[in-house]
Formats: C-alpha cells, structure tokens, sequence
C-alpha cells in the first residue's frame, strides 16, 4: 500500500546540508498498522512527511496504493491537481492536534470536504458521521479549547478521515497525552483499521506504542531503517534489536544466576506455543532437572509472547537433544551460557 524506494532528503539550512534520509526503503502492506521507531533526529517526521508530499524527497520514488507520487507534479509549496486529489486519500494526524481554534468542532472536521466543494448538508451530514464514529457525537458545537487532549485528537482523526482516506499517516498523534488517553486513542485507531480496513503508518518514538498496536515496525537511525519487519518475524529474530527493546532481557535476571555447571537457554514462545506446558513435558521425556532462572508473559501487536530463562543440567553437548526437542514444538531456543564448561558465550548461541 505504501513503498519507499531509496527515498533521500537533504535539508539546507544556513548554508548546511543535513541528510535526513539516506536511502529508505519501506513497505507498508494494505490493511497492517506499521509502526516506525527510533530516536529524536533519526528522521521519522520528515520520512512520514516525505510519504505525503508535505516535504518532496531530493530523490527516489513514493507509492502510495499504487500511485507513484514523486511522478505527480507540483512543489512543496504548491502541488498540482493530480497530487492534491491523491492526497486526499491519504489522512493525517498530528502530535499537536493543528485544529482551528475559532472553529467548532464540526467546523473543523468540515473543513477539508469545503476544500473538496461538497455542499453544506453532505459536510454537515458527513462531520456528523465522523464525530460519531470517533465517539464526539455530543461535542460538534463545542470549540477545541473546552476539550480535552483525547477528545481534540478524535477531532483530528476525524477531520483526517473526512476524505474517505485508504491511508492514515500520524504523526506522534499520543506523544502530547497521558498514559490513558494514549490508550484510548491507539485503540480507536486499532478499531478504524479494522473496520475501515485502513492502512496506518505511524511514527512514535515510544516502544510501547509499537506494542500495542502495531502489526509490523521499522527501526530508524541516522536517516535508514536499520531493521523492519512484522512482530512475529522481529521477537523470533534472537538477532533482532528491536525484539530487544519490544521484550527487553534484562527483565529476566541475571544469566550467571543458578547452578554453576550448566547450560543456560533463553525460550521464547508465541502464538500457540505458549499453550503449551513445554517445561513439564521436556522434564518427563528427558529425566531432566530443569531449573527456572526468570519468566515475562506480555501481549505484544495482540498476541501472547513469552519469554523463559532455564538452566540444564551440563554442557551444551550433553543437551543437543532436549534442546531440538523444544526446536521441534515451534519454540526459539538461545543457547545463553554455558557455566562450567570451556565456551564462554554470552550471546546467543544457536547450534
Ligand atoms: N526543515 C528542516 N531544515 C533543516 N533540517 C531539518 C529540517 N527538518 C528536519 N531537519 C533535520 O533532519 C534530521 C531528521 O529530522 P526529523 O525531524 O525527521 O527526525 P525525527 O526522527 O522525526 O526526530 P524527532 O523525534 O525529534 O521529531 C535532523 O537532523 C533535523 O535536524
């Protein structure tokens, strides 16, 4: 739905060139909420900016449900025909809201169907429906100073909507509320995408936004996305710094921790492998003695994702065939440590 192809963007500012993209390259399937993360300067807004034209790329190519907009004409400052109307299906939300103060509620979500030239009873009619959808049915008359940060970003939300988008573009839309409200407010846009089948791009530099409501994410620095990829794919990645981040290790304690001759696996379990009473079965098979070092459950893009630090008894040679066991019931088993043995390995290790 949405393709980046080697996208760059060079800013001049006070005779200094910045490279703000260095050859980005996403995709962005129909119907997922994808999610990009990184630090402050790694270039997430102009990226997302880049996706609707606000800012036009120094080069490389913009598809967006299959038009290619970098081949549309027009200038930052003034886009041509052809790209206004693409434009109008793609929406966007931003941190701080950017509604008209001196409007209404309603005013504002009308705003862009005035632009469109849709007369006065379908705006009214379709602000109407909007406001509903977003849970504002009672507030149409009210101005954006009496609402709250929530309730003026439903107001945003609706107004990104008034174009029938296909794509919604938001741009840090929970960065400037608190913790509830975020949630909230991640899952209105959860449920728009399901019902509406909307297309969400977002940018967020919180990981727990990704969490919760992302399908797919993509990890930013210094003007590329060093890592991408859908959830799943990312927590089953033991290479994979955004898996990491999303389910952090350190949660599990220490790795040196328990008996000093062993071998120390990390288990992740997800999906339907985390019905599974994996621990109990492999110490009944295997006469082992299995000693649990730390355990995290957490719901992850709304799927349960485990993660299950466990020593063995001996070394990693003794162990081969209890560990293809938990291979072979779905399960990613790191090899962690091996205490008391010669190999001294700290990463993970995967024979
Ligand atoms: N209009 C501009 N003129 C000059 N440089 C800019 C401009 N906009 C952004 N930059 C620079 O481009 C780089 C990327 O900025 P960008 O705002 O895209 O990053 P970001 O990841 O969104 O950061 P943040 O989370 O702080 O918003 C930064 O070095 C920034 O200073």
């Amino acid at each position: 739905m949405i393709t980046t192809k080697d996208l760059t963007k060079v800013y001049t500012s006070r005779g200094r060139q910045v490279s703000a993209l260095r050859g980005v390259d996403l995709h962005v399937r129909e119907g997922e909420v994808y999610g990009v993360v990184g630090t402050s300067g790694a270039g997430k807004s102009t990226l997302i900016r880049c996706v609707n034209m606000l800012e036009r790329p120094t080069s490389g190519t913009v598809t967006v449900d299959g038009v290619e907009l970098t081949a549309l004409r027009g200038s930052e400052h003034r886009a041509g025909r052809e790209l206004r109307e693409a434009r109008r299906r793609i929406g966007m939300v931003f941190q701080h809201f950017n509604l008209l103060s001196s409007r209404t509620v309603q005013e504002n979500v009308e705003l862009p169907l005035e632009i469109t030239g849709l007369d006065r009873t379908g705006r009214r009619r379709k602000a109407a429906e909007l406001l509903e959808l977003v849970g504002l049915g009672g507030k149409a008359r009210a101005y954006p100073g009496q609402l709250s940060g929530g309730q003026k970003q439903r107001v945003g939300i609706a107004r990104a909507l008034a174009g029938d988008p296909k794509v919604l573009l938001s741009d840090e839309a929970t960065s400037a509320l608190d913790p509830e409200t975020t949630r909230s407010i991640l899952e209105l846009l959860r449920t728009l995408n399901q019902e509406l089948g909307l297309t969400v791009l977002l940018i967020t530099h919180e990981m727990d936004v990704i969490k919760s409501v992302c399908d797919s994410a993509a990890l930013m620095r210094d003007g590329r996305i060093v890592e991408a990829g859908t959830l799943t794919d990312l927590l089953a990645d033991d290479s994979s710094q955004l898996a990491r981040e999303l389910f952090p290790l350190g949660d599990l304690g220490d790795p040196g921790a328990g008996r000093p001759d062993g071998t120390v696996l990390e288990i992740t379990f997800q999906g339907d492998t985390s019905t599974q009473p994996f621990i109990s079965q492999l110490a009944r098979t295997y006469q082992v003695d299995i000693n649990i070092l730390g355990a995290a459950v957490e719901t992850i893009g709304g799927r349960q994702v485990g993660r299950m630090r466990v020593q063995l008894p001996g070394g990693h040679q003794d162990n081969v065939v209890p560990i293809g066991y938990l291979r072979e019931q779905g399960l990613q088993v790191d090899v962690v440590t091996e205490t008391g043995a010669n190999t001294d390995s700290t990463t993970g290790v995967v024979a």
